[in-house]
């Protein structure tokens, strides 16, 4: 069934309707990594957005029971220039049209994907709906522009109760902001005991649970939109040990005292070069934001920058001048995308050890 994407201002993709056909609406952004359709899929940070995918051949691997990063994906959308119909890889389970309808995600192929991207780019991040194509665009662009943004998404996507991740190493409460899962396989892997509470937790039930270090996960949307969780840092910074990795960087920063910003059409993809500001080594990473630390609002505050973005050098990574916390914009547990940067999970579990050791 012919559908069409309309974003903001008025400009109209018309395409083919594939997964669920239920209208779509939320921000538009694009992703540019070749493959990980279905990690992106299952990434609750692209909650209330409309995912394009710019590589032109999307589904040809199918989706298979491993590689998920959340049971329910909370993407409102997808977009692709061609859908493959007949997967062929030996995990694969379902086609990407039979898992869109098994989880009621619409999608829409057919459309010029670059054209698309490079309105975006242009122009920046849009609101867009996917809707019939009796409607009419300029119509629907007015009625959308109207709209405000969501703002609930962490809400939506966190845990609504803790729950435990068993292991006989170090414990760690990993707040949910809408967590990759990959985030717990890492933490796990390294035998790390597991906590995870959810994103409205106060700073005395987690220091309640005696945690070794405190790992503050990704999730969607503006960090502003968070408030409970800059109250929460404020009470455990210094106390414990930190780690935060992108909405959890975002977040780490404005509880320091610095400010984020909107990004003009943010970063998302596998192959975002990184450059990290004590070595000048460059690693390749996995990124998924459109918010980023503003760089004149950190004056005034106890924090350094660690990493930049190689591309447009936005701050990639932070971290305290006198307590041991530091966070990353980007995703070392990757999936999809490099492992170049997994090594940070190590030096969150070292910065526990020596922590304990100067007996703090
Ligand atoms: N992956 C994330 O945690 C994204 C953080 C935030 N929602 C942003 O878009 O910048």
């Amino acid at each position: 069934m012919k559908r069409q994407l309309v974003l903001e201002d008025g400009t109209s993709f018309i395409g083919e309707g594939f997964g669920c056909l239920d209208e779509a609406k939320g921000e538009v952004v694009f992703n540019t990594g070749m493959t990980g359709y279905q990690e992106i899929l299952s990434d609750p940070s692209y909650c209330g957005q409309l995912v394009v995918l710019t590589y032109p051949l999307i589904g040809n691997y199918g989706i298979n029971r491993d590689d998920f990063e959340s049971i329910n994906p909370a993407a409102s959308a997808l977009i692709v220039k061609e859908a493959a119909e007949f997967p062929s890889n030996w995990r694969s389970v379902f086609t990407l049209d039979e898992y869109l309808k098994i989880k009621k995600i619409p999608g829409l192929k057919g459309i010029d994907t670059r054209k698309l991207t490079r309105i975006l780019r242009m122009h920046g991040t849009m609101k867009g709906t996917i809707c019939g194509i009796d409607e009419n665009p300029l119509e629907v662009a007015a009625r959308l522009s109207q709209e405000p943004l969501q703002c609930d998404q962490v809400k939506i996507v966190s845990t609504k109760n803790p729950y435990p991740s068993p292991g006989r190493g170090k414990r760690i409460v990993l707040v949910d902001f809408g967590m990759k899962h990959g985030i717990l396989r890492e933490l796990n892997e390294r035998g790390c005991d597991v906590t995870v509470v959810p994103y409205n937790s106060s700073a005395e039930e987690i220091l309640q649970l005696g945690p070794d270090g405190i790992m503050l996960s990704n999730g969607p949307g503006d960090p502003k939109d968070v408030p409970e969780a800059i109250d929460m840092l404020n009470g455990i910074l210094g106390k414990v040990p930190v780690f935060g990795i992108c909405l959890g960087h975002q977040l780490f920063a404005l509880a320091c005292g610095a400010d984020t910003q909107k990004m003009r059409f943010g970063h998302r993809g596998s192959n975002h070069p990184v450059r990290e500001t004590a070595t000048g080594k460059v690693v390749i990473t996995s990124q998924n934001h459109g918010f980023a630390v503003n760089p004149e609002s950190l004056t005034e505050t106890d924090l350094e920058v660690t990493h930049i973005a190689v591309n447009d050098g936005s701050i990639e990574g932070l971290r305290h001048k006198h307590f041991p916390a530091y966070t990353v914009q980007f995703h070392p547990e990757a999936s999809p995308g490099p492992e170049d940067a997994n090594s940070l999970f190590c030096k969150f579990l070292a910065m526990i050890d020596s922590h304990v050791q100067e007996g703090a």
